[in-house]
């Protein structure tokens, strides 16, 4: 788990730079009280900023024989100030800026003993007196929960650098990765880590100051002249901050590193009068710091291009913390005595070379890859539902934008032909993706007439290859005139008229061209090759044939019971998916994919009905088209035939009308031809009208058949693609088998798991108690559980002592995890 979390956490170089204003390192004084302040060499100036040291020139301890008077301008001095106020103004705006998504870093240096563990860490066992890092822990928290708009998750780490060698203050956990492995700084290019240093995630307050105190109470003591218990190491606790939007469906999260650094006593090392194991800890101490400020003097000059990070593994573990995208604080804690003040001095120093350093605070912004597909997916989704309502809108209902079927392809593929016949004058535009079908079908036409010429011309002559000169002199020999009129199709055939004989007896070559051309030739054939082959036996749709039309009848008639076979298929559909022996992909395949899938599978008989009422329906049209072209032929004819009757009338009465015997009018032949042809057509017009009136209503009984297979095909296709690939098979078992897990409905266990037992009867009593400082609880509970911990520690190492390892902290000296973390695991 703690492997994976390292490899998340990378705080990318390329961080967008949110924020390019360019700050200095803030820097603030803080004294430790004395009784025996020395008046006389340190002032403290109204503004909270300056502080004035003035030395003795005649002293005997005097530090500089040309200067005996320094003024440091500071961010801030803070002198008999609160723990609060110190948080306030050092560390409160850094920790912010890292729920922001910048990197933070807070650091306390100065002599030993002169307050930096009690500014960065406090008392543990007074909530008031805490330091920065629990105050920086408790305010993290408090603002994780504020702001409910964002999902924040929180790490922490706890590394100790002593002698130059690395150590895991957490490595006792039961959730560190437990190998003995030696740790290294490593810098990747996404910032520097400690390869092998564990990371805890950590879910409140509590959590996170049970895994500062358990560091702390792993922390090398070592005795020293000056402080019995001062620290003899370097300690960085560093906190990793994951901040992702709840709201949106934000591609788009923000990562920052807070470093809170207590470092070791900067003091020199004649003054400890340290021997042996301690004087060898004082220089480990005195070179790194002595690097820290190398580094710190090279990342104030601006012409400085080489920063020696590297030169001791402080510098190295803080490469990205001292300068560049980072909001740095440093504390430079003091003593007020005049005993101290060299060192007061050398302190006040390195504080004021520290504030010479520039950063460049930036926010780390990534995009997360997984959440970014899902987003243009859902915009596709939503453009997709727009686009819909605008055709709903726009009477377009019926255009698709899915792939087109083979019935759709054989549609266009018919209009193109009729549209190179001249039958039709314009092919109705649809949408862009029938627009690319008409191209496509027109080569494909094209190609087709170029195959039936060829095929044409084979069947006239005999083909011989031109370049087979061997053919050309036995045809020429034979008597056979060779025409070399040039190439078919490029392929350097030489074209020569075939001898009657070789046309009409079937020789053994020409015949078995002839067959094989006409094998090529049904291969090639239109309807064959573009979905208009009848499904069952192969052979081509007569369309408009009469036994189609028949066909019709019993299809339309026949819907109801189709489509209670498709209720069947809906009623088989569980029983069928359980049985579905698939597994499930790692990521749903894309529908266009998925709905050829579908339509070979469980949709096959859905989708043959639709195609066989779109074939139908094409039918219908076509029969539509046929019996309007011969209304308008016959009602042409009608006008035409009344045209002459009126001539012949009129002729008539200019001649002047005979009449019979019964006083009735005699016609000629012609004009009797004329009108009986007028009653034909007549008659005619009336059939083939009301045949077109019910061919049309047929057409569009299909057409309402057609969209109903449709819709119910797309349908069945969503909750078919849903179960395969998008409900988690566990809630589809739970829903289907109806177990004791249902919406709505906790398991018995898990009530009976909630009911309170002696001991968190008594926890909560106990935070009953603390109710008038609700914000101390966390506190106090952590530091209750380290006391236990340290009491059993205790006992262990008087029992047994041991030497200490690098890399890790010695079984022996393990404590006992924190229950929290215990229970959690
Ligand atoms: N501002 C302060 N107010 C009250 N007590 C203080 C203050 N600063 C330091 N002390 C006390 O001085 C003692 C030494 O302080 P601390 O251990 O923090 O020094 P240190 O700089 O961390 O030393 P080391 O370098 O050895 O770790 C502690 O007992 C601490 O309580």
């Amino acid at each position: 788990m703690i492997v994976t979390v390292l490899t998340n956490l990378t705080f990318s170089k390329t961080a967008l730079k949110m924020s390019a204003r360019s700050n200095g390192v803030s820097v603030f004084v803080r004294t430790r009280p004395s009784v025996n302040f020395a008046q006389d060499l340190i002032e403290y100036l109204p503004d909270q900023k300056t502080i004035n040291i003035h030395m003795k020139k005649d002293t005997r301890n005097v530090v500089n024989n040309q200067q005996s008077d320094w003024a440091f301008k500071m961010d801030g001095v803070l002198h008999n100030v609160s723990q609060s106020h110190v948080y306030e103004m050092t560390a409160k705006n850094v920790v912010l800026r890292a729920l922001d998504g910048y990197n933070g870093t807070v650091m306390c240096y100065g002599q030993t003993g002169a307050g930096k563990t009690y500014t960065m860490t406090g008392a543990t066992e007074n909530y008031k007196q805490r330091g920065i890092i629990p105050r920086a822990l408790q305010q993290i928290f408090r603002e994780t929960e504020e702001r409910s708009e964002q999902a924040f998750t929180v790490w922490i780490s706890f590394l100790e650098i002593y002698n130059e060698t690395l150590f895991d203050l957490l490595s006792t956990l039961p959730d560190a990765d437990s190998r003995d492995s030696q740790m290294a700084i490593v810098d990747d290019g996404n910032g520097v880590r400690v390869k092998g240093l564990s990371v805890h995630l950590t879910n409140n307050e509590e959590e996170a100051l049970n895994l500062l105190f358990e560091g702390e109470t792993n922390r090398i003591i070592a005795s020293h002249a000056l402080n019995k218990n001062s620290s003899r190491s370097h300690c960085i606790l560093t906190v990793y901050i994951e901040s992702r939007s709840r709201t949106l469906s934000n591609a788009k999260y923000v990562t920052s590193k807070l470093n809170l650094v207590d470092l070791a006593g900067s003091e020199r090392l004649g003054k400890t009068g340290s021997e042996g194991q301690v004087l060898r800890e004082a220089m480990y101490i005195n070179k790194s710091l002595s690097f820290l400020e190398q580094a710190i003097i090279a990342l104030a000059d601006h012409r400085r291009d080489h920063i020696p990070f590297r030169q001791s593994k402080l510098t190295y573990a803080l490469k990205d913390s001292l300068g560049g995208n980072c909001n740095t604080v440093l504390v430079a804690n003091i003593y007020e005595e005049a005993a101290q003040i060299e060192e007061t001095l050398s302190t006040l120093r390195f504080a004021t070379r520290m504030k010479c350093v520039q950063t460049e605070p930036a926010v780390n912004e990534h995009i997360d890859p997984v959440l970014q597909v899902k987003k243009l997916e859902m915009e596709i989704r939503q453009l997709k539902n727009e686009l819909a309502i605008h055709d709903s809108l726009a009477n377009r209902s019926l255009v698709s934008y899915d792939a087109m079927s083979d019935t759709q392809i054989a549609d266009i593929n018919f209009q193109v032909h009729r549209y190179l016949e001249g039958t039709t004058d314009e092919i109705e535009i649809v949408n862009i993706r029938q627009i690319q079908e008409v191209f496509a079908q027109f080569k494909v036409v094209l190609h087709q007439q170029e195959q039936e010429i060829e095929a044409k011309i084979r069947q006239k002559y005999t083909l011989i290859d031109r370049s087979d000169s061997a053919a050309i002199a036995a045809a020429v020999k034979a008597g056979h005139p060779v025409d070399m009129v040039g190439e078919v199709d490029g392929q350097g055939f030489g074209i020569g008229v075939a001898p009657s004989a070789a046309k009409h007896s079937g020789s053994s070559i020409v015949s078995a061209k002839k067959a094989k051309m006409k094998k090529g030739k049904e291969m090639i054939s239109p309807g064959r090759k573009d979905g208009l082959v009848s499904p069952g036996d192969g052979k081509e749709v007569e369309m408009g044939s009469l036994s189609k039309m028949y066909q019709l009848v019993s299809s339309t008639k026949d819907l109801e019971s189709k489509e209670h076979d498709v209720h069947s298929i809906e009623s088989h559909r569980s029983e069928s998916a359980c049985k579905d022996d698939h597994s499930r992909p790692n990521s749903p395949p894309p529908k266009s994919e998925a709905f050829e899938d579908f339509k070979s599978e469980r949709g096959s008989e859905i989708n043959r009905i639709l195609k066989e009422n779109k074939s139908i329906l094409l039918e219908k049209r076509k029969k539509v088209k046929e019996l309007m072209d011969i209304i308008n032929y016959t009602k042409e004819e009608i006008d035409s035939t009344k045209q002459a009757l009126l001539a012949k009338k009129q002729d008539r009465q200019l001649q002047g009308q005979y009449v019979n015997e019964e006083g009735e009018t005699v016609i000629d032949e012609e004009e009797f031809d004329l009108i009986m042809k007028l009653k034909e057509l007549k008659t005619s017009y009336r059939s083939n009208y009301d045949a077109l009136r019910n061919t049309k209503a047929e057409d569009q009984y299909c057409q309402r058949l057609v969209e109903q297979c449709r819709s119910r095909l797309l349908t069945e296709f969503e909750s078919w693609y849903n179960e395969s690939y998008l409900i988690p098979e566990e809630v589809q078992n739970a829903l289907r088998d109806r177990g004791s897990i249902r919406p709505g409905m906790m398991p018995l266990n898990r009530v009976l798991a909630l009911e309170e037992d002696e001991q968190e009867r008594f926890e909560r009593l106990h935070q009953e108690l603390l109710s008038s400082s609700p914000g101390s609880i966390s506190f106090y509970n952590a530091h209750m559980r380290t006391q236990q911990r340290k009491h059993c520690f205790r006992a262990r190492s008087q029992a047994q002592p041991q030497r200490k390892r690098a890399g890790v902290i010695v079984p022996q000296m393990k404590n006992k995890p924190p229950s929290i973390l215990l229970s959690s695991s």
